[in-house]
């Protein structure tokens, strides 16, 4: 039985000059480990204004795993973590970690003969309900937001997710409260009650302004509202939940086990939004959702970037009790990325499967790893962040 990582490659992935929806991950980071018998496991780091940062932090993590045993996980991190130092505080070293974490529990798959969700506990959930996410690039106002919303569930989705809050930074006017509200209220009486509606801040407002923003949504009934405060102002979360009873989900941009199992103990989350690719992987997924379960909380997966992290974190979806919802930008690629795999999991009607094959159940298209290498950062817009859906950082008075 092969167990050794023989051979390391890393890929940037993209296509010039084309605009996507979601640009934060108009690039892809691709790395493929190599057994001494030439099996092949693939993982995924997450971009969004760090590319080349994260595409040579994974250099650094290629000295710590190349030639080690790919079983063992858990001593290959500790392994970097011990090297790493900022580790707990970096996501440029913990996104390089993950893709290599990610890419070692393929192998294991592949070398075993089994899909990764039986070696972490089996099929507890045989179809994955998705969310769509990606879908309202240049939406302003309600209409243009009802308007493609309805495509979205003629697609079979029974739910979405969408920023209404456009250009607001840190602090939003009683005017764009409204706007917003306008824009939720709008979605929900054009769309009925049965879908799901998912409010998404994307961290960008200080406590006060965030609790002026949440509350006005209560009375639209959504799954939740996400990072509705900067990162940085945790316990602001905690005066947010006295004002606002819409479920805060938040995760993304969380580290490890440590920070999630503080975030939930302290009761500032209601719905963990962990990242694998940030967060070292698909075991400490399956950890992260394991403290989650112990205080009742249900798990919905951020997914924000290439198939890769789709599959992985699928595998782990299929094994919780907790899982509640699953992020999912694909219907919204553009054809590079959707090409990237020959074999892959399926998005029907709004909800995914696996494939059941070894490892994530995956098959790279080896020829997008020649017509779509690319070498550099993604491309910086002056006056949209990188981080919204593209077209969305701006009021309707423009
Ligand atoms: O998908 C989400 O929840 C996002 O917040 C999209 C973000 O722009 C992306 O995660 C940034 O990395
Ligand atoms: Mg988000």
């Amino acid at each position: 039985m092969s167990s050794k990582i023989n051979k390391i490659d890393i890929f940037e992935l993209g296509e010039k000059g084309k605009e996507i929806s979601s640009p934060w991950s108009s690039t892809i980071l691709l790395v493929r480990l190599t057994s001494d018998d030439g099996k092949e496991g693939w993982g995924e780091a997450p971009t969004t204004f760090m590319t080349l940062p994260v595409k040579e932090s994974m250099k650094e993590v290629s000295r710590i795993f190349q030639g080690a045993n790919f079983f063992n996980v858990e001593k290959n991190l500790k392994d970097f973590y011990r090297n790493s130092f900022y580790l707990s505080r970096s996501m440029e070293a913990t996104s390089a970690l993950s893709a290599f974490e990610i890419a070692s529990w393929d192998l294991i798959g592949k070398e075993l003969g089994a899909p990764i969700y039986n070696l972490l506990g089996g099929e507890y959930n045989s179809k994955i309900r998705a969310y769509a996410n990606g879908w309202y690039s240049d939406c302003i106002t309600p209409d243009d937001f009802v308007r493609k919303a309805k495509d979205v569930m003629k697609m079979g989705f029974t739910a979405m997710k969408f920023d209404p809050f456009g250009p607001h930074y840190d602090k939003i006017t009683k005017e764009g409260v409204s706007y917003a509200r306008d824009i939720v209220g709008t979605m929900r009486s054009e769309l009925g009650d049965e879908v799901d509606l998912l409010i998404e801040c994307h961290g960008r407002f200080s406590t006060h302004w965030a609790i002026e923003a949440g509350r006005v949504m209560d009375e639209f009934d959504p799954l939740f509202i996400e990072e509705p405060i900067h990162p940085e102002q945790e316990l602001g979360l905690l005066e947010f939940k006295r004002y606002v009873s819409t479920p805060v989900a938040l995760g993304e941009r969380l580290l490890n086990k440590t920070d999630f199992a503080r975030y939930i103990s302290q009761g500032m989350v209601d719905i963990i939004q962990p990242d694998l690719t940030n967060s070292l992987g698909i075991f400490e997924a399956k950890k992260i959702a394991s403290i989650a379960e112990t205080f009742g909380v249900p798990v919905a997966y951020h997914n924000a970037f290439g198939p890769i992290q789709t599959a992985a974190s699928l595998n782990v979806d299929y094994t919780l009790p907790n899982f509640l919802i699953q992020e999912s930008f694909e219907s919204f690629w553009p054809d590079w990325k959707k090409n990237l795999l020959k074999t892959s999991y399926k998005l029907d009607k709004g909800y995914f499967t696996l494939s059941g094959k070894p490892g994530l159940g995956v098959e790279v298209n080896e020829k997008i790893l020649e017509t779509n290498v690319v070498d550099g950062m993604e491309p910086f817009e002056a006056n949209e962040p990188p981080w919204v859906v593209s077209g969305t950082f701006k009021d309707h008075k423009h």
